[in-house]
């Protein structure tokens, strides 16, 4: 029997793809129809790769031909995967702002803002330019660990319009909510009063250039976080948790917020701050407070990278109380450790940038005039 193309294409109107309202042919799945005698060949396009609706669409398929053409009708389906393009962040990118790095935690306490603070001086002692956001809107902590407590940013001219200007300290810009409040005064932020002063420190301030620009999330995952990640392109999120289960639970939910479908901003990686803890009379001692190892294998558990650990010593808690960040020791070893975590993150940036479209607000390909980290 001579099968007819037309006949064919009309019996796969009567059928559709599992989860789609429309007939295949209308959805514009079936790509194209050949017959040669009895022999029938349908070409598909399917936006899953889902195996069990592949081999319902290529029964469905058969069974639709065979009842409504002919029952001795050999049919061939040829199914291609096209993944439809996830969805990226809309936001509105900074014009000047190259990397825009966002620092979580799962869990309070766990030392975010302490690595933020280190992380930032240590980009700019690379040579990166560096602007640093606080945008811990519980507990903005930044103006103390940078010194700058009694600072606030001045209202400058730019092109005639008036922009905050950050303040600058270790060579890294920063703005912090913590400015717009008195030390002592406990503020409670509503989300949206909140997220209206997060945008204006964004795209009311006059940051320059900049290579760099970290943002200090506050703990957990909510508004704050999702207002910020729909105003900006983050460039990549960077997850800090201690080993302790508790922190580590939390760390997992904000992974898991970052990869979403809906918000799709790249983990660069998990960072384990108090990883063990060292006395300064016994430098070789290491005790494991809050166990061993466990962001680590929390990272290797989701596939994203580590991005390397840090001690529990004492004076990385009284150089955050002092306003002068730990990374600004010379010749210790904690400042290896942060520089490695620095290079670390810079390396990662590197190759998100190099492996993943750009959002918006990206481009550092090459470490090039990176002295630190070419020295390594
Ligand atoms: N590696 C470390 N060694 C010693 N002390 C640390 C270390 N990391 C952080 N701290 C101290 O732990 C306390 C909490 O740190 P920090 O404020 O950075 O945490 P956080 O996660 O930003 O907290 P939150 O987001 O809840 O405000 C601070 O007193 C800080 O000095």
């Amino acid at each position: 029997m001579k099968l007819e193309r037309k006949d064919i294409i009309a019996a796969l109107e009567t059928i559709s793809l599992s989860g789609e309202g429309s007939n295949m042919v209308e959805s514009g799945a079936v790509k194209n129809v050949m017959t040669f005698g009895d022999e029938v060949v349908v070409d598909l396009l399917m936006t899953t790769p889902a195996m069990h609706i592949k081999k319902r669409a290529e029964a469905d398929i058969i069974k639709v031909i065979q009842e409504k053409i002919f029952d001795k009708a050999i049919v061939k389906v040829n199914i291609k995967v096209e993944a439809p393009e996830k969805p990226t962040i809309k936001g509105k990118s900074i014009p000047g702002i190259k990397n825009i790095i966002a620092v979580a935690s799962g869990k309070g306490g766990v030392g975010k803002s302490t690595v933020t603070a280190n992380l930032a001086v240590s980009l700019a002692k690379m040579g990166f330019k560096v602007g640093l956001l606080d945008a811990d809107i519980y507990g903005p902590s930044m103006p103390m660990m940078l010194d700058v407590q009694t600072e606030r940013p001045l209202s400058i001219n730019v092109d005639g319009k008036s922009k905050m200007k950050p303040v600058e300290s270790y060579g890294v810009k920063l703005l912090s909510i913590g400015f717009f409040t008195k030390p002592d005064q406990a503020v409670v932020w509503r989300g949206p009063m909140a997220a209206k002063a997060l945008n204006q420190m964004i795209f009311d301030a006059a940051w320059g250039e900049l290579d760099f620009m970290l943002i200090d999330l506050p703990p957990g995952t909510g508004d704050i976080h999702l207002s910020i990640m729909q105003s900006l392109p983050i460039t990549g999120a960077v997850i800090v948790s201690t080993p302790q289960n508790v922190a580590l639970a939390d760390a997992k939910k904000g992974v898991a917020m970052f990869q979403q479908e809906s918000i799709n901003v790249p983990v660069l990686g998990i960072i384990e701050n108090m990883a063990y803890f060292t006395p300064d009379e016994l430098p070789e001692n290491k005790y494991y407070i809050f166990g061993k190892e466990g962001a680590r294998n929390l990272a290797t558990d989701l596939g994203v990278p580590f991005l390397g650990e840090l001690p529990l010593v004492q004076s990385i808690r009284e150089a955050g109380d002092l306003g002068r960040p730990a990374a600004l020791q010379t010749g210790t070893a904690l400042e290896s450790s942060f520089e490695e975590l620095t290079r670390n993150i810079v390396q990662e940036t590197v190759n998100r940038n190099t492996s993943i479209p750009p959002t918006e607000a990206i481009k550092i390909t090459t470490m090039a005039g990176c002295s630190a980290v070419k020295g390594k």
